[in-house]
């Protein structure tokens, strides 16, 4: 089984990264500035689990090959351009794994790709970018859930399982990833959306009733717009689930999207909160703790364009 890993950022890079060492057959499709980066230093790892630093087999979009599964670890606003990078290293049974926050990615995915090919696909770590590429994981989290989303998947869980194996991070095989995929993107949403508005992390944010009572309001309207947009999903379920995970966060935890504002990164507003807020307004569902959250993103969005951050 050839795995082929879009992207070596804070997600790809690292668990791409440790099944490399676990001596699986991965590759890395990167772009031309990655490529030169990581040809000098090697892909870097820092971690409480262990520093790595590797060369795995880079390619990039003027190369070829087939590929049995595509991890997808690029962020949403780069998504239809690296569809059209990774299409050509697909063969007809090629499984795609997303690891992205949300869920809007399925559809645009399915939109180019056969239903029984796209899996599902969550990931659970702190990690990020230095300057100079090495990747820097925050805390002891490491997981990473996958599953089919179709009973017809075009290759065998069993053999996509025998790619996800390593000592040093948790990977798991699920029967409903369509569900952790919401009770992620519930927390995500959550976690993303206080720490950027307060901007602060969550220790800072629970020193305060009024912060706490934000989240827990948005934590409700979260939930009621995702069991109204599938209704699979309990809300109820969701919004005690979303609250345990909040309680049990480190005090210095801090969400991606909070680091990459921190840098004057570009956000996935769009996609994180802003579909939620679109399907609010669709079903009619008030979502006013929703609406700060991702007008206070697309203002922050507003201020990178015309340079005022
Ligand atoms: N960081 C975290 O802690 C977590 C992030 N997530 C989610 O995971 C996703 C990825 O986030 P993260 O890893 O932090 O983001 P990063 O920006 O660190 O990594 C994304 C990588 O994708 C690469 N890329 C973009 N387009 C292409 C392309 N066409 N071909 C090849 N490579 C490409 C970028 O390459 P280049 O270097 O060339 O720009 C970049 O290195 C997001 O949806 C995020 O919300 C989920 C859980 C935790
Ligand atoms: C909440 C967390 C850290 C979990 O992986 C995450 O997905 C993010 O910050 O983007």
């Amino acid at each position: 089984m050839k795995l082929l890993v879009i992207g070596a950022g804070a997600v790809g890079g690292y668990f791409g990264g440790r099944l490399f060492e676990a001596e699986k057959d991965v590759t890395f499709l990167v772009r031309e500035q990655k490529r030169q980066q990581l040809q000098k230093t090697g892909l870097i790892i820092e971690s409480p689990h262990g520093n790595i630093n590797i060369h795995p087999p880079l390619i990039t979009t003027k190369d070829s090959g087939k590929f049995d599964v595509i991890l997808l670890t690029t962020k949403a606003y780069h998504l239809e351009q690296a569809i059209q990078d990774f299409k050509p290293f697909m063969h007809d049974k090629t499984i795609i794994i997303p690891l992205l926050n949300g869920i809007a990615h399925l559809e645009t995915l399915e939109s180019y790709i056969p239903k029984n090919q796209v899996f599902g696909g969550v990931c659970f770590i702190e990690s990020t970018l230095k300057d100079d590429g090495t990747i820097v994981h925050h805390g002891d989290m490491h997981t990473m859930l996958y599953g089919p989303r179709n009973e017809q998947a075009s290759l065998s869980t069993n053999e996509v399982e025998q790619m996800f194996q390593s000592d040093k991070s948790t990977f798991a095989l699920r029967e409903n990833i369509d569900s952790d995929m919401w009770q992620k993107y519930m927390l995500i949403t959550v976690l993303s959306g206080t720490t950027t508005l307060f901007d602060a992390n969550i220790g800072q944010i629970k020193s305060s009733q009024s912060a706490m009572n934000v989240a827990e309001s948005l934590i409700t309207e979260v939930a009621t717009v995702i069991e109204r947009i599938d209704p699979s999903m309990d809300s109820e379920r969701l919004r005690k689930k979303a609250q345990k995970q909040w309680d049990n966060l480190n005090a210095s935890f801090k969400a991606s999207m909070q680091r990459d504002t921190e840098k004057g990164l570009a956000v996935e507003a769009d996609h994180i909160p802003g579909y939620l807020y679109v399907q609010a307004k669709a079903h009619q569902i008030d979502t006013p703790y929703l609406e700060v959250v991702y007008g206070n993103l697309q203002v922050y969005e507003q201020k990178r364009k015309d340079g005022s951050l």
